[in-house]
């Protein structure tokens, strides 16, 4: 069942002048509305800063220099008086949204200017405060290229000490339009003295498209990721391209505005959005913490007309007031957008699955250190993918070998068939289904290192697998191997085979010739103890990045035991895969909260459900990608499910992996390969004595178009089960390749300090897996550059980052 929350619409309107109250909260809530906005301070107190101001400026005793005016205040706005606010501690303030004054400019070049707005701002947000207005909306900077946006953000941070429990949004379009610049009468910023505009001119509107967002950056970087610090961006009638949205998504966005301006006329002449916009708006209240809207300027409520002498103290309208309220039906633009509401899609496998996990930072599994739990295991065996996939992959593995002759290591004939890791069994109950399908007899084992998992095992032996299966409770890597209380001397050998089929070409111990077939069977199988090898050897000890959970070092201890000649792992390889990533709250999450219980908080790999996540690294159609060093980035063979915008599945699953791309032409993300391991591996001895050759290194350039912080990365893996049948959490093949698919949700390798990344530049990235022969980590480098012609200048680094404190113990 979709657990769907109703959308949450407040009521603006820029000339309030209704007075705050019960009566104007009624009308609001039978309106339709939710909640309403309300300006803090009065007309009055604007006045009289205006009067304040034009004093000043006309009274040549003032000193205005600038040198003495940057560090102190000259002209002082005195505190507030009941004229300048209607507000009072009130029970029915729980249902606004305080508005800080439209006309002040926190970020003017004129220090006088600047400096009464911060006054002005500190005086509202503090009486605010005092009020028990928790959320409060201030005016974004101005969008002209002299406005100062760090001093506007300085001020801002001030501001989020006036009220410790306060919520700040900073109310932004999504981008530069002349279009949204709005003339307001008493503006401070006309004001400004001439010889101070653009006495600090930006560097040319370096942002371009991004120039709002660039300004937003700035804000909450100096505002350090405060959580109180959030935005209300108002969508627009024109709507950014896809990469600017994409980034707004990345972004806290608490509060979405819909000007009366952004709708449009639809045939019946009733207010409506296009197209683009309800998609946008609908993606955006797909949100963990889902935005309220807010419809502006559309309508003014209408007070309830009190008969003289009454009085009403309730919190209901006297029948009198209900009788004169507006009716419900009244506002258009907002009967539309509760219809919008009505348009949401339903959830697929994944959102159910992952709902409330979505930029959830967990600790990755560690099955080879940690039993797992129960729960952890049914949680896993909910995939309706991975388990369908694996048994697809037994039964394909199983049919060529007979359909191949290949001779079984059990000389009774059957094909000898070891899960190893087996959990709670689902992958035996697959191995078995596939036997059955296949009609091919399989001699099954199944190995699990978990006490508590193998009492279960038993038990399903006995109840599910008529005791078919062979159980062993092991290490893998200590195990040695399938046993039969029979001489294996003495056991009739029979092999699928067809005695007059052709071998496989390079493998001199298979023959044709049933009695080579019994010598090859003895020089292969070197039964010892009445032991014998493995034919396919079964696992799942798949991390989020593919090697994350110790496979190579589980599967190279085990894998003397598998057939040398005909042995086949499932999986047989996998890959590891990453991108640069823009994830401004699970920075926030982890260097404002994590890092205070665990100092290392910052260097540790997070297994996550990106959700708010762009990708720093795209291109709009499938670039040929530029590996720093040898390993092939990754090739995809369609870009189908990035490129559905109408797939509600891609979307979903899409959106899970950070790629949520909200309008027609999405860009495509740009995420290379980090490095494989392929199982059996030939090339080294088995048990190792030591593990250097699961070290791996890689190196990669990502080109970076439009401007971005980054503040991690984000990994996902690719593996082949068996030739033709694989799994993928990569965005860029997940829907190909095993769509639907729940079981991982993506890894986060964080950084400690964001690293800007300017547009047209590249970021390389530098990975790692170490190990020292008793654990294996992590580390990673991230280096920022900008181009100049052939040159590269390094314009940002972070410092190596390493997960060894934190290391997987083999
Ligand atoms: C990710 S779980 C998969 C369980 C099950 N095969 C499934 O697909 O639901 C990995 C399992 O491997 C087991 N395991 C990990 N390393 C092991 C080792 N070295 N030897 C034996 N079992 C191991 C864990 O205890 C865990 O039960």
């Amino acid at each position: 069942m979709d657990n769907i929350i109703p959308f949450l619409i407040g009521h603006h309107d820029s000339k309030r002048n209704a007075p705050i109250g019960r009566d104007l909260i009624l009308s609001a809530h039978s309106a339709n509305y939710d909640m309403l906005t309300f300006p803090i301070t009065t007309s009055h107190f604007h006045s009289r800063v205006l009067s304040v101001l034009s004093a000043a400026f006309s009274d040549a005793s003032t000193n205005l220099d600038e040198s003495s005016s940057r560090n102190a205040a000259p002209v002082a706005i005195e505190p507030l008086s009941p004229a300048d606010t209607q507000l009072t501690p009130d029970e029915s303030l729980n249902s606004i949204i305080g508005t800080t004054s439209s006309w002040i400019d926190l970020g003017s070049t004129d220090p006088i200017i600047a400096d009464i707005s911060r006054q002005v701002l500190r005086l509202e947000l503090a009486y605010a405060a005092f009020c028990g207005v928790t959320h409060v909306v201030i005016y974004g900077p101005r969008q002209n290229s002299s406005c100062d946006v760090a001093a506007y953000a300085r001020a801002v941070l001030n501001g989020l000490d006036q009220g410790p429990y306060m919520q700040l949004y900073i109310w932004t379009n999504t981008h530069s339009d002349p279009a949204n610049i709005k003339e307001q009468v008493g503006d401070l910023a006309s004001f400004a003295r001439r010889e101070y505009v653009h006495a600090h001119p930006q560097s040319d509107d370096s942002g371009g498209a991004f120039e709002r967002w660039q300004a937003w950056d700035t804000i909450r970087s100096i505002c350090s990721y405060s959580t109180r610090l959030n935005l209300a961006l108002s969508i627009a009638k024109s709507l950014p391209t896809p990469s600017v949205l994409s980034r707004w998504y990345s972004e806290p966005v608490r509060i979405l505005t819909l000007d009366s301006s952004t709708f449009r006329k639809n045939a019946k002449g009733y207010p409506a959005l296009p197209l683009e916009h309800q998609e946008y708006i609908l993606q955006l209240m797909r949100l963990k913490t889902q935005p309220w809207l807010l419809i502006c300027d559309a309508t003014t409520l209408n007070l309830p007309r009190s008969q003289p002498g009454e009085k009403n103290e309730s919190n209901f309208p006297s029948l009198n007031q209900a009788a004169n309220m507006p009716s419900v039906e009244g506002d258009p633009h907002l009967q539309y957008v509760r219809h919008l509401q009505t348009k949401r899609s339903g959830m697929n496998a994944m959102d159910q699955f992952g709902a409330g996990y979505q930029d959830y930072l967990q600790a990755p599994l560690q099955p080879l250190t940690v039993n797992l739990e129960s729960v952890t295991y049914e949680v896993f065996e909910k995939d309706p993918i991975k388990y369908e996939w694996y048994e697809r992959a037994i039964a394909r593995a199983l049919h060529d070998w007979i359909e191949q002759g290949k001779p079984t290591s059990n000389p009774d004939g059957r094909v000898v068939v070891a899960v190893v890791g087996a959990g709670r069994g689902p992958l035996v109950s697959r191995a078995l289904k596939a036997a059955e399908d296949t009609g091919i007899d399989i001699d099954v084992w199944a190995l699990e290192k978990n006490p508590n998992a193998f009492v279960l095992l038993q038990r399903h032996n006995e109840t599910r697998w008529n005791g078919g299966v062979s159980l062993v409770k092991s290490d893998m890597r200590t195990w040695l191997g399938p046993q039969t209380n029979q001489n294996l001397s003495t056991i009739r050998k029979t092999y699928n085979i067809d005695p007059d089929g052709a071998e496989q070409a390079g493998s001199p111990q298979a023959r044709t010739n049933p009695e080579d077939q019994n010598l090859s069977a003895s020089s292969i199988l070197m039964p010892q103890n009445n032991r014998y090898k493995v034919d396919i050897l079964i696992s799942e000890l798949l991390g989020s990045f593919a090697d994350n959970e110790l496979s190579p070092e589980c599967l190279d201890g085990v894998q003397h035991l598998l057939n040398p000649v005909h042995g086949i792992s499932i999986p047989a390889s996998y890959t590891a895969h990453f991108a640069p990533v823009a994830a401004p709250k699970l920075h926030a999450d982890i260097s404002l909260s994590m890092v205070n219980v665990n100092p290392t908080a910052a260097e540790i790999p997070y297994v996550v459900m990106l959700d708010q996540v762009d990708f720093l690294s795209t291109s709009t159609s499938p670039s040929s990608p530029v590996p720093h060093t040898a390993p092939s980035p990754t090739k995809p063979k369609t870009f189908a499910s990035l490129l559905s915008k109408s797939s509600r599945q891609s979307s979903a699953s899409a959106a899970s992996n950070g790629t949520n791309k909200p309008t027609a032409t999405p860009s495509i993300p740009t995420i290379y390969t980090a490095w494989s391991f392929h199982h059996p591996n030939h090339s080294i001895r088995s048990p190792p004595t030591a593990n250097a050759h699961n070290a791996r290194h890689c190196k990669f350039s990502f080109p970076v178009s439009n401007p971005g912080n980054c503040h991690g990365l984000g990994g996902y893996f690719e593996t082949v089960l068996y030739p033709g049948v694989e799994l993928s959490t990569n965005p860029l093949t997940m829907e190909e390749k095993s769509a639907g698919m729940i079981s991982w949700f993506p890894i986060f390798f964080p950084l400690k300090l964001p690293i800007f990344l300017p547009e047209g530049g590249v970021v390389d990235v530098s990975m790692w897996r170490q190990t020292d022969d008793r654990k294996v980590w992590y580390e990673w480098l991230v280096e920022a550059y900008v181009l100049q012609g052939s040159r590269r200048i390094k314009v940002g680094s972070s410092e190596l980052h390493s997960s060894e404190k934190e290391a997987c113990l083999m």
